[in-house]
């Protein structure tokens, strides 16, 4: 059948994925709705900005190394995810959890004054300026705003979620049908769940977002080569080893 064999039905699918987005996505929207108003001063900017390259970079991959953490505990609760074999699990987290990363980090964008929560306040781009990775920040939060402007509601974030990481067009997967069936079920249950909320247009803009989704993470891992390359030593110190599994 197309559902693994634990689930009877599209709703018990849907409800795992919720459940499991809800346990894992590290801050709920409220609580950083509360906060969104809670920006950095002149000096606490400046502070971020006098950091050196690679003191930013090691302050950022601290952070997204725990939130790629997150986004394997999320995986292991997609049904099906754990059935794949390690090999495979291992190959569509490697560049999925950096993408479901993103997706995540647009619930945490302020549109109207143009930041994203970081380090319990809300920062602007120019925040991130030591990075001296302009064209990545700036894609970063272009692809938020893109995100915000569809008004996902958390359970649709979820399964999006879910459709990005069981994605069959990874390389080197070892078995690519068994991968299939499990993403179909994923697409069943987002499809299931626009159509209860009447909203089966958002579908092909969803697509549209997971092609800039794999732009967006083709320049990170440039970046990432980059900065290893430029600092090997805070580069193979910093990032713990399931970041170096998955970026390496
Ligand atoms: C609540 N906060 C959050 O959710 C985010 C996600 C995980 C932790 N986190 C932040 O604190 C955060 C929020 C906004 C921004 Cl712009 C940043 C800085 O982002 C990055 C700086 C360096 C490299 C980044 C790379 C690269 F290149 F490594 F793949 C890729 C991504 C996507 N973001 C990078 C960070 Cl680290």
């Amino acid at each position: 059948s197309l559902y693994p064999h634990s689930l009877r039905n599209i709703d018990e699918l849907c409800a795992s994925i919720v459940r499991s987005h809800r346990e894992t996505s590290q801050y709920r929207v409220e609580e950083l709705q509360a906060l969104r108003w809670k920006l950095f001063s002149r000096e606490e900017i400046q502070a971020y900005q006098s950091k050196s390259v690679d003191e930013m970079w090691q302050h950022c991959a601290v952070r997204l190394t725990d939130a790629v953490q997150y986004v394997v505990e999320f995986a292991k609760h997609i049904p099906g995810f754990r059935m794949l074999s390690q090999n495979d699990q291992i190959a569509l987290l490697k560049t999925g959890s950096m993408e479901v990363v993103l997706v995540r980090m647009s619930r945490f964008f302020n549109t109207e004054n143009n930041t994203v929560f970081f380090d319990g306040k809300f920062a602007g781009g120019e925040v991130f300026k030591s990075l001296a990775c302009g064209d990545l920040i700036t894609a970063v939060f272009d692809f938020a705003h893109g995100m915000c402007a569809l008004k996902l509601t958390e359970h649709q974030i979820a399964l999006f979620s879910a459709l990005v990481l069981i994605n069959t067009d990874r390389p080197s997967l070892e078995d690519r049908s068994r991968v299939q069936r499990v993403q179909r079920s994923v697409e069943l249950g987002l499809t299931h769940i626009l159509r209860r909320d009447n909203q089966e247009s958002l579908m092909h803009k969803l697509y549209q977002r997971m092609a800039v989704l794999r732009s967006l993470c083709s320049l990170h891992m440039e970046k990432l080569r980059w900065f290893s390359q430029r600092y090997p030593l805070t580069a193979h110190s910093l990032f713990p080893p399931l970041y170096k599994e998955l970026f390496a």
